[in-house]
């Protein structure tokens, strides 16, 4: 009863947080588009932060912007995006725009000397990583600072997930990450191929900034990578999902299973494999630790295995919850290691803070993944040491590659590379 009301407190602070009266050192952001993510990624996790105001907006139609600025209090509106990124008083500028967008954008905003909160994933591909995070501009002394925004990897839950193995030990990872279908409509800037569109860029990035972060280290294979197109009509460069498995040093592999337009899987599949498929919403991953052997007692051997399941890993400040299968094994050594008993323990865990270990790290039970992200952002911007949870350039550049190499082998082209594109 007493949890429930917490749930429905916790979420309804995240959505109506308190506001943080804003130092006179505050970093004054704008935001390039009037897009729908905007509130909930930047403009109400900015609203607790002492240090952030939502200076500006600049959008393509004039009048959606000011309907915009108008409805989330945002004082300046810029008649460009160009316009934005050229007024002195604006230190920080958020890119929500499609995809297809992010490299010209992020590259103008860069040089026009504002720090970048990137929406994920940052590029359409490899080259345009490449060219963006390794420009000049980002070398110079007080370089700006530049973020793929993968705000699930800020989050208490993530960290505490993955404090509770080795990637050494990892033997295999799934990760099953589902929207249901009829949510998104085919003509979604995700199923856009001009503006690098693609379930695999979409969901997909999570799927592959997650499993590399598991294993610490990029996969030495790609065992296979296939997709399901979108219906006869649309975008045929764009897969609807996406379905790969990849191999990695240590031998453990990870299996990924995106989707947008999730349907059937109920009884009576003839009728209804166009119901939308709710099994694996929100999206979640297994990890599945190698058995170890725990010491022998006499004829008999103690084996371990465990499993860590990380549920709603995309969002996880609305829930989430970890759970943790240990299953124990007796074998006898005189029989051939027959099993002699088989023990089985769940553990379940939550980390909508950081653990009391960590006292020294700034939280809020009701902070989102997206406002976790602001506060790096921002220490970053103002050279702070912060939580220590970062994606620096390589880490994004390693992700693209990792992205290219999966929709090649699954025989779609890459995504296009800008017109703006800088070779160095
Ligand atoms: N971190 C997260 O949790 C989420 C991240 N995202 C990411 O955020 C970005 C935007 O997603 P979302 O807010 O859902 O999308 P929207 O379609 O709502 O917003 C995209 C914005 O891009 C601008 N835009 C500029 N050129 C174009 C064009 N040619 N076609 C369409 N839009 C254009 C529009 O701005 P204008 O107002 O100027 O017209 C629009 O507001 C994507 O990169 C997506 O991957 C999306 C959802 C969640
Ligand atoms: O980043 C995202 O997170 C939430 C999803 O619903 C959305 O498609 C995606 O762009």
């Amino acid at each position: 009863m007493f949890g429930l009301f917490y749930f429905f407190k916790r979420l309804y602070t995240i959505f109506n947080p308190p506001v943080a009266p804003k130092r006179s050192d505050a970093l004054r952001f704008g935001i390039l588009g009037a897009a729908t993510v905007a509130p909930q990624s930047l403009i109400i996790p900015a609203r607790s932060h002492p240090e952030v105001i939502v200076a500006a907006v600049a959008a393509r139609d004039q009048k959606r912007a000011h309907a915009f600025a108008k409805k989330h209090r945002i004082p300046i509106v810029h008649k460009s995006y160009d316009d934005l990124l050229a007024d002195p008083t604006i230190d920080c500028v958020y890119i929500p725009l499609p995809i297809g967008l992010h490299y010209e954008w992020a590259l103008k905003a860069i040089k026009a000397g504002k720090h970048v909160l990137l929406e994920k994933p940052c590029v359409s591909n490899a080259t345009e990583a490449r060219s963006l995070f390794r420009h000049p501009v980002l070398n110079k002394p007080d370089a700006p600072i530049l973020l793929e925004a993968f705000h699930q990897r800020f989050y208490p839950s993530w960290q505490t997930f993955m404090s509770l193995f080795d990637s050494e030990d990892v033997e295999e990872v799934n990760v099953k990450s589902w929207l249901f279908a009829g949510l998104l409509p085919f003509d979604d800037i995700r199923f856009n191929y001009a503006l690098s569109g693609g379930t695999f860029m979409d969901y997909g990035a999570y799927a592959v900034s997650t499993v590399r972060s598991i294993f610490a280290s990029e996969p030495t294979a790609i065992k296979s990578a296939t997709y399901r197109p979108l219906p006869n009509g649309f975008d045929e460069h764009c897969d609807e999902a996406m379905f790969a498995t990849y191999e990695f040093a240590n031998g453990g592999t990870a299996k990924l299973s995106v989707d947008l337009q999730a349907t059937g899987g109920y009884w009576f599949p003839a009728l209804t494999r166009k119901w939308p498929n709710f099994r694996n919403f929100p999206p979640w991953l297994t990890v599945k630790l190698r058995a170890k052997k725990e010491g022998t007692e006499g004829r008999f051997e103690k084996w371990t295995q465990k499993s860590v399941i990380m549920n709603n890993y995309m969002v996880p400040h609305l829930w989430h919850r970890i759970d943790i299968v240990t299953n124990t094994e007796y074998r006898d050594t005189q029989e051939g290691g027959k099993l002699v008993r088989h023990e089985k323990n769940i553990e379940h865990m939550k980390a909508y803070n950081w653990l009391t270990s960590e006292k020294d790290r700034k939280c809020e039970e009701w902070w989102s993944t997206y406002r976790y992200q602001l506060e790096e952002f921002v220490n970053q911007v103002k050279r702070r040491e912060g939580s220590g949870v970062w994606i620096d350039g390589d880490d994004s550049i390693k992700q693209m590659e990792l992205v290219d190499k999966t929709y090649l082998l699954a025989g779609l082209p890459l995504r296009p590379t800008s017109q703006a594109l800088e070779t160095m």
